[in-house]
Order: C-alpha cells, then sequence, then structure tokens
C-alpha cells in the first residue's frame, strides 16, 4: 500500500536548513584493498575527504554534516583528519552492519533537529557535482524526497528461468546519491524495520512518499571496484 506522503504535500521549506549525512561504515570487500577504501589515496587525499569538502562547499548551506564510520575506524579517520590538516567541521558518528543501519545511526546523530532537509551521501562517491547536490535539496524542499539518477547507457535485460528479456532503458534509471529528504519523513521511514531489499534510501521511503529523481551526473561514480578509483583518478586529473 502506497499512502504517499507528498499528496498535495506542501513542504514550505524552500529555507529549510539543511543537513548531510555521508555514510563510509562500509568495509569495501569489494575493493579487496588493505583498508576501507574510503580510507584509500585520490589524487593524494583520502577519497572520504575529496567527498566531505564538496558537501562543505559554502554554497551549499549546510549547516551540519555527520560522517559514519566503521566501529573499528573512527581513529584511523581522526588520523587522517589530522595529517591532512582537516578543519571541516562534522559529528563523527558509529554505523551498524548494513547501509541501512548507518544510515539510521547517522539520523540519531542529527536527533535535534526538528525540521530541516537531509541529504544522504555515500561517503565513497568523492566526486560529485555541488549542482546535483543542490538540485537534490532544492526538489526535496517541494517534494520531500529527492534522488539523483542518471539513464543507462548500455542495453538492459531481465533474466527469467525462460532466458532473458530486453528492457526499455528510456524506463529505467541508475540510482545515485544525494538522496535528500524531509528530516522527519526520513526518520519515519527508518522507524520501520529493515527490509533485504533496502539497498538505497529511496527504497526505504518508498512507502511513505513518492520520490523525485533529480538529474545525477556519470562523474559520480561510486568507487566500489579497483578499476573504479582509476577512473576516478583520471577525472580528477583532468580536472572534471
Ligand atoms: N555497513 C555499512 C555498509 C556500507 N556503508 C556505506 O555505504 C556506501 C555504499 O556501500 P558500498 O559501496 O557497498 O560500500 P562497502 O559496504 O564498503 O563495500 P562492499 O559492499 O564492497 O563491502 C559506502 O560509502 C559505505 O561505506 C555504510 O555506511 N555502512
Ligand atoms: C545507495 C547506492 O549508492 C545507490 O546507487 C547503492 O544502492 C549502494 O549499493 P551498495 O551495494 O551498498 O554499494
Amino acid at each position: 500500500m502506497n499512502t504517499y506522503y507528498n499528496q498535495g504535500y506542501k513542504s514550505n521549506s524552500s529555507q529549510a536548513p539543511r543537513f548531510a549525512i555521508l555514510v563510509a561504515g562500509g568495509s569495501g570487500t569489494r575493493m579487496g584493498a588493505d583498508r576501507p577504501k574510503q580510507f584509500l589515496l585520490l589524487h593524494g587525499e583520502p577519497v572520504l575527504l575529496h567527498t566531505l569538502r564538496r558537501f562543505a562547499e559554502p554554497a551549499l548551506g549546510v549547516s551540519e554534516i555527520v560522517v559514519v564510520l566503521p566501529a573499528d575506524q573512527l581513529d584511523t579517520w581522526r588520523e587522517l583528519c589530522a595529517r591532512f590538516k582537516v578543519s571541516i567541521s562534522h559529528r563523527l558518528v558509529t554505523g551498524g552492519a548494513t547501509r541501512w543501519a548507518s544510515v539510521k545511526a547517522g539520523l540519531a546523530a542529527l536527533s535535534e533537529h526538528g525540521t530541516g532537509l537531509v541529504a544522504v551521501h555515500d561517503g565513497v562517491r568523492p566526486l560529485v557535482p555541488r549542482l546535483v547536490v543542490e538540485r537534490t535539496y532544492v526538489a526535496a524542499a517541494t517534494h520531500a524526497a529527492a534522488a539523483a539518477a542518471v539513464m543507462p547507457k548500455d542495453s538492459v535485460r531481465l533474466l527469467s528461468q525462460h532466458g532473458s528479456a530486453a528492457q526499455n532503458r528510456n524506463r529505467l534509471r541508475l540510482m545515485q546519491t544525494p538522496q535528500t529528504f524531509e528530516i522527519d519523513l526520513l526518520r519515519r521511514a527508518y522507524a520501520m524495520p529493515e527490509l533485504a531489499s533496502f539497498t538505497d534510501d529511496a527504497t526505504v521511503v518508498d512507502d511513505l512518499c513518492r520520490v523525485h529523481l533529480t538529474d545525477g551526473d556519470y562523474r559520480n561514480l561510486k568507487i566500489t571496484t579497483p578499476e573504479d578509483l582509476v577512473i576516478a583518478e583520471a577525472l580528477m586529473a583532468a580536472g572534471l
């Protein structure tokens, strides 16, 4: 049952305070590196520092940034902050066993805020353009829920018992982050039990509110496997 939170919903929140949760609580098994991929160096600095810097851009007006880390990596990050002289203000939170649990922990750290817009972003998407972030905040102010997405570039097929069937890719989107929400809506969504189908925040919110899709960007790649780091390095070197 979908009782949409935003049918006729007027958030009146274009001036709402902006918050961000950067989830970096994963271990990076697919990367197979000697440390979690959020700490690998990209253009001479940790991946997570690039991401943090994007959200700290003054033009975005984000008033509080929460960074979620694995329980055993808080000191690693503190040491990196000292080594790279990070002066960007942010709150550190211990994550959980899944991305969902890490987002929930990040949200709990914003509990003193009754209203506002919160962007949830993967700490391992360090190249997100400011405009992509801005679009999700602006759209969330009107629609309560907004998420960045791009069109597939490849052809897509759906697997079945009988083989596979071509899909109309014009009707498909690849979800990126940020995914940005009225904070109260996101709290209500994350108060529900976790499901295995929750691979992103839009999916968690779906039963409460229609999620408005905004234009993402192909540069906003999620660093997942080793070749992603090579591509990100090349994009940075090219100033893209
Ligand atoms: N328990 C978890 C799992 C993931 N994440 C974060 O969610 C984002 C997307 O997850 P993913 O790319 O899957 O990261 P990992 O879980 O680290 O990678 P892998 O699945 O390969 O182990 C990452 O920024 C990751 O740190 C998190 O905060 N807490
Ligand atoms: C949230 C996300 O980045 C949207 O594309 C993606 O679903 C995360 O997936 P992962 O398996 O946790 O990397």
